[in-house]
């Protein structure tokens, strides 16, 4: 379903993603891990035509999405929805307009302009913020939600434009521990229930074993790691962050005692 062939974005004489290849064939659950710089958003925004990549290709469903323009392009982009960090709502806007903004692209103007939305797009939005657990939030500002519930109705838009994948940039990093973990339950859930196919940059290695089918680790715009979650071991996990011995596992872990115990050491290798 999806073929990344030997993908390289530059910027300047930096190369941000160097070269990478890889294949997922069905519906799957991909985590992206690797520290900051290491060129894992470089790629989500070159998945969704956001950014455009140096050379290479992207082949969904056997057609090179980096190749798309005009019309084309955008229809692909409503293909792959994505769900960022910080949420990217309207704060002043209600929940269920929040939502349906997600039909954009699937509309035109003059009714966009005037808020014409179909009876059918408001029964949907109402069904996906029921199946999100967030429907009593519809009429709500989105600045009146917490973090998590911002989260679920970011991913409720995404899910308006009915994707083939959703790409989630660090999409719990600005959660605490429970809210991340309704985030990450909800996002599998569409996965499995939906079989559409989820790719979430990760900066913890527990988020990424407890919820990927499939981890790729990241390093300096290369791939340095490819394989199951079981198979991310502590070596593993040190090549992947480039960090020596002194490399624990609570510095890229969201359990709170974790957090707690290492918080120096977790911010140096997220890089803030
Ligand atoms: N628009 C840009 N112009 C110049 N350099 C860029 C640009 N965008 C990214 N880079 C560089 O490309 C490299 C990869 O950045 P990228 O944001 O993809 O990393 P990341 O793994 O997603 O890190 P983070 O988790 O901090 O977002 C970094 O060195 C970054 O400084």
């Amino acid at each position: 379903m999806l073929d990344v062939r030997n993908v390289t974005r530059m910027f300047g004489t930096k190369a941000a993603v160097d070269n990478i290849s890889f294949h997922v064939d069905g519906p799957a659950f991909v985590g992206i891990i690797g520290r900051s710089g290491a060129g894992k958003s470089t790629f989500l925004r070159m998945l969704n035509r956001l950014t455009d990549a140096s050379s290479g290709e992207i082949l969904v469903d056997g057609v090179n999405v980096l190749a798309l323009g005009g019309a084309a392009k955008r229809q692909w982009q409503s293909q792959c929805a994505m769900v960022f960090q910080q949420f990217n709502l309207v704060p002043r806007m209600d929940v269920a307009s929040n939502v349906l903004h997600g039909l954009l692209g699937h509309r035109s103007t003059f009714a966009t302009l005037f808020n014409l939305w179909s009876e059918e797009d408001i029964r949907r939005t109402l069904q996906i913020l029921d199946r999100l657990g967030i429907s009593e939030q519809a009429p709500k500002r989105a600045e009146a939600l917490s973090g998590g519930q911002q989260q679920r109705v970011a991913i409720a838009r995404a899910l308006m434009q009915d994707p083939k994948i959703i790409l989630a940039d660090e999409p719990i990093a600005s959660l605490d521990p429970m809210n991340a973990q309704i985030v990450m339950e909800t996002l599998k859930r569409i996965q499995t229930e939906d079989g559409r196919m989820v790719i979430a940059n990760l900066h913890t290695l527990d988020t990424a074993r407890r919820y990927c089918d499939r981890v790729i680790g990241m390093r300096d715009g290369r791939i340095v790691f490819d394989g199951r979650p079981d198979q991310l071991t502590l070596g593993v996990a040190r090549e992947i962050y480039g960090a020596d011995h002194t490399f624990s596992e609570s510095a890229t872990s969201t359990e709170l005692g974790a957090l707690e115990n290492d918080t120096e050491y977790a911010f140096a290798m997220l890089g803030d």
